[in-house]
């Protein structure tokens, strides 16, 4: 494997960066983008992730200074979708409570495009609108592979084993508490060293961004600073026997032959660029007087809707953390919702439910479908002492939570077969505690 350790990243969100790779110094041209002849004989293209003439807040391009424009490929061929698919309306919906038991890792090499599975869904990729979310499984890495999503923006939550991730802008090593995000069309090729696990959210309509902050101010939650970006870093590699660039478009998956390596970019400059944000870095805001604050508190990054306040999606974590609220239940109330809940365990327990939620295993609370604590959680925390309380140390949860109706695919909720049957029956010892002669506090 090349070389990955002690890697440096450029800071920041959303920041105008400029790369070099200090191999080829003054790559990167400096009064314009588009010189007669650009340094050293490379080719600039702009990469766009947003349309031309978006707000100026919003308008995301990086221009690459490269060896060959990406157009030198061979014809694009479709290649099987696997799993991998935003087939979520061949089986009925269910507003069931759900949970699946930790995703199994194949025992047969796989790579982590070929260990892709969407697990449900919601939209179109052809209209840019929805999300998807997948898990991936894969214990080998990609060779001579790279990929990249017409549809949209990734979110990769790894669960198990580190991601060594080659991009156009440079590496990026991502560990289990640390998340990335790929955004539309950026190439990347993922190597592991072992059995790797994780989660994927999935974006067709926009970009995500940092929540607004309101009243909490200037500082909080995911700071700006902790999102790193990789350096340029370059190879000018030929490869006869063929580099597959494999990408999937319109749902469906495809691949274009190439005679040489995609990661052939000495310099590059702009604001739309992949980053890696570690989790453990998240400044935990909460209730310190009284009840408990809505998860919202905890929302690490979102991808807004036309609507304001309402999330296409929003990734939420659930931090370890000091609990000190007085006459309080703690952990979370009971609840119907009008968003879709997907939940994820990257380690440790989740304070609802600390059995049978399991580190790489997932729940979906539907629109409006009724959850909250299992039985235990309820008896243990409403006779607690109420004590400041270090809320699981070494965990982290997390959530997908979308404003959108879930569907499953057939593999989310048949092929995968880890839906726990008998997950209902966590709430099942909820017993009436109604008294009726002595009122509550
Ligand atoms: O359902 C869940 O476990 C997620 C969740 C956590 C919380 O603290 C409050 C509301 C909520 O949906
Ligand atoms: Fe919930």
């Amino acid at each position: 494997m090349s070389e990955l350790k002690d890697l440096q990243y450029l800071s920041g969100f959303g920041s105008e960066f400029e790369s070099e790779d200090p191999r080829c110094p003054g790559a990167l041209p400096q009064n314009q983008n588009t010189p007669q002849k650009c340094p050293y004989g490379l080719y600039a293209e702009q990469l766009s992730g947003t349309a031309f003439t978006a707000e100026r807040e919003e308008n995301r391009r990086t221009w690459f200074y490269r060896i060959r424009p990406s157009v030198c490929h061979r014809p694009y061929t479709p290649i099987p979708s696997g799993n991998f698919i935003p087939e979520w309306d061949k089986i009925k919906s269910t507003p069931n409570q759900l949970r699946w038991r930790p995703f199994d890792i194949p025992s047969v090499a796989t790579d982590f495009v070929d260990g892709l599975n969407t697990v449900c869904g919601a939209g179109d990729p052809r209209t840019r609108h929805g999300c998807a979310v997948h898990v991936y499984a894969c214990n080998a890495s990609m060779t001579d592979k790279a990929f990249y999503n017409s549809d949209g923006d990734l979110l990769i939550v790894p669960q198990l084993g580190v991601l060594n991730v080659t991009t156009e802008y440079g590496k990026l090593i991502v560990k289990p508490n640390e998340i990335c995000v790929i955004q539309q069309g950026m190439k990347f090729s993922v190597e592991v060293t072992g059995e790797s696990r994780g989660y994927i959210l999935e974006v067709f309509d926009g970009h995500f961004v940092l929540p607004n902050l309101g009243p909490i101010g200037a500082n909080g939650l995911a700071l700006p600073r902790h999102f790193l970006t990789p350096k340029a870093w370059f190879e000018d590699r030929q490869v006869p026997a063929g580099y597959r660039i494999v990408c999937k478009f319109q749902g469906h998956m495809f691949q274009a032959i190439q005679e040489h390596s995609p990661f052939d970019v000495p310099a590059w400059h702009g604001n739309y660029v992949p980053y890696k944000y570690d989790l453990s870095k998240f400044m935990v805001i909460n209730s310190v007087s009284f009840d408990h604050c809505d998860p919202s508190i905890f929302t690490v990054l979102t991808c807004p809707s036309t609507k304001p306040g309402m999330a296409i999606a929003d990734f939420v974590i659930f931090p370890p953390r000091w609990s000190v609220q007085e006459h309080t239940f703690r952990p979370p109330y009971y609840h119907r919702n009008c968003m879709s809940e997907f939940m994820g365990l990257i380690q440790g327990s989740y304070e609802a439910k600390e059995e049978g939620f399991l580190p790489g295993g997932a729940s979906l609370h539907s629109i409006m479908t009724p959850h909250g604590p299992d039985a235990k959680c309820f008896n243990t925390a409403s006779n607690a002492k109420l004590i400041p309380e270090r809320i699981a140390e070494g965990t982290q949860s997390f959530m997908f939570e979308t404003s959108l109706g879930l569907a499953l695919t057939e593999w989310g909720y048949q092929t995968c077969q880890k839906v726990d049957p008998d997950y209902h029956k966590c709430w099942g010892g909820l017993k009436k505690n109604f008294q009726h002669d002595s009122p509550a506090a």
